[in-house]
């Protein structure tokens, strides 16, 4: 029989609620307290560097980062804290995230101890806090695969619609979590430019394709999720183990060309369309954070197939979802040189997933499909039901033919040069203290020529 974990033991569960968790929780960090992202009970791993300096691994408190690379030599650390700490001396997390749930777990608790308001080692630690607005943010970790899913079923079927009218939603769709392999050499963090590429497109009355600036440049709202361990090649890994290998979430922005994927999409999927970048949040919240977030899987509409078993487990049904609310905002340059805020063009949720994120991974590794430490899963686009939950231009404007007003009299059919969108998150309960993401944006470029 499994021991019940002892309350305060150093490898409780992600899915447990501890102490880390306390909404009475308050820091010396006087910013993290009533911080919309980044709280004490938040706790983001990152990468970070200043100046010329070299990248090294942090963690997010207020407006400020600690300095983990810099946390063991203060001696305030041991076991598998510590190693976790060293390990995140490092241009990229992969190594701490390949230490696994225990030492990230433990990690979080002795950090969660340093900074709280009552912690004896204010004097020690205060040294090691960088300011964020003071420092460049990377990638937490090199992620050595992307994959992209499909699981938004409202924007699978919208979008569905307008690339196949007579055909939306296929067949396939609620028996197979859909994804495609994207670039993991293109994944960015938020902030990189979004240079408008350049590609093949052919309208559907010309008479033939032309290669040049794309012009009908979207963002999808997405959520990634990084892996932390993986699993050999050929083995696959039990949905009931799935989240054990998830090291946190971020959000996922996955620019996409319209007219160059409705030229090239059959029959492969997405390549060009899709793979000139994709920006991320560059804080990885991770699981134990988000254990007071856990929601019930929407239950499966009325009629529709019970997933076959290797996809199907009861807890992940029970705890597979999030409570969390995502926005889109959009200021055109003309309208921050002007100081109007941003537009708010949609806002969705965690429901629009029909399948969990462990649904993705244990059907990715399902065939043997070897996932390593840093790979990363896109969700698919969030869209939900209603008008203002749509996570695309493409679905607001029904691909440009219905354009937006934007304050000021411009209009948008799909992005213009010096657009600026970010995607955001926040994750609400009742009884806990909200936690974020910080902001996943990118400025779009002009094409170069
Ligand atoms: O062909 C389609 O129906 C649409 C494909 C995509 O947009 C691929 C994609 O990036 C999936 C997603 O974000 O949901
Ligand atoms: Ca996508
Ligand atoms: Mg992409």
């Amino acid at each position: 029989m499994a021991m019940a974990p002892t309350p305060g033991s150093e490898t409780t569960k992600a899915g447990e609620i501890d102490e880390t968790h306390d909404p009475a929780l308050r820091s010396w960090v006087e910013s993290a307290n009533g911080h919309a992202a980044f709280p004490i009970q938040n706790l983001p791993l990152g990468v970070f560097s200043v100046g010329g300096g070299a990248p090294r691994g942090g963690i997010a408190i207020g407006d400020a980062i600690l300095d983990l690379a810099a946390l063991p030599a203060l001696g305030l650390l041991e076991g598998e804290a510590l190693a976790a700490a060293q390990a995140a001396d490092a241009p990229a997390l992969n190594a701490m995230l390949a230490l696994g749930a225990g030492p990230r777990r433990a990690l979080r608790r002795a950090v969660s101890r340093l900074l709280a308001s009552d912690s004896p080692a204010r004097a020690a630690l205060e040294p090691l806090l960088v300011q964020m607005a003071e420092a460049r943010l990377h990638l937490p970790a090199h992620p050595g695969d992307y994959t992209d899913f499909y699981v938004g079923i409202h924007h699978a079927t919208t979008v569905g619609s307008l690339f196949r009218p007579d055909n939306p939603l296929l067949p396939n769709y609620k028996h197979v979590p859909i994804g495609y392999h994207g670039r993991a050499s293109t994944v960015r963090p938020s902030g990189t430019e979004v240079v408008r590429p350049v590609g093949q497109t052919k309208a559907p009355d010309a008479a033939s394709p032309s290669f040049g600036p794309v012009g009908r440049l979207d963002y999808e709202l997405e959520l990634g999720v990084w892996i932390g361990t993986g699993n050999a090649l050929g083995s696959p890994i039990p949905i009931r183990e799935a989240l054990d290998h998830v090291a946190g979430l971020t959000l996922l922005n996955d620019w996409s060309a319209r007219d160059v994927q409705a030229w090239e999409y059959q029959p492969l999927g997405p390549f060009l369309a899709k793979n000139f970048l994709t920006t991320v949040s560059p804080w990885l919240v991770t699981m134990e954070a988000l254990a007071p977030f856990r929601r019930a899987q929407p239950p499966r509409p009325e009629g529709d197939p019970r997933p076959l078993p290797y996809l199907w487990d009861e807890a992940d049904q029970a705890g597979g979802s999030f409570a969390l609310t995502l926005e889109v905002h959009l200021a055109s340059a003309a309208m921050r040189a002007q100081g109007t805020a941003p537009l708010r063009l949609s806002q969705g949720d965690a429901q629009a997933m029909y399948w969990t994120v462990a649904q993705m991974v244990t059907h990715h590794a399902s065939n043997g499909c070897a996932m390593l430490t840093g790979d990363l899963l896109g969700t698919g686009t969030l869209s939900g039901p209603r008008p203002g939950t749509e996570g695309s231009l493409m679905e607001i404007t029904r691909n440009g033919r219905l354009p937006l007003d934007l304050p000021g009299g411009e209009t948008r059919t799909f992005l213009e040069d010096g657009d600026e969108l970010t995607l955001s998150g926040r994750f609400e309960a009742e009884g806990f203290q909200p936690i974020g993401f910080g902001p996943c944006s990118g400025i779009v470029a002009p094409a170069r020529a």
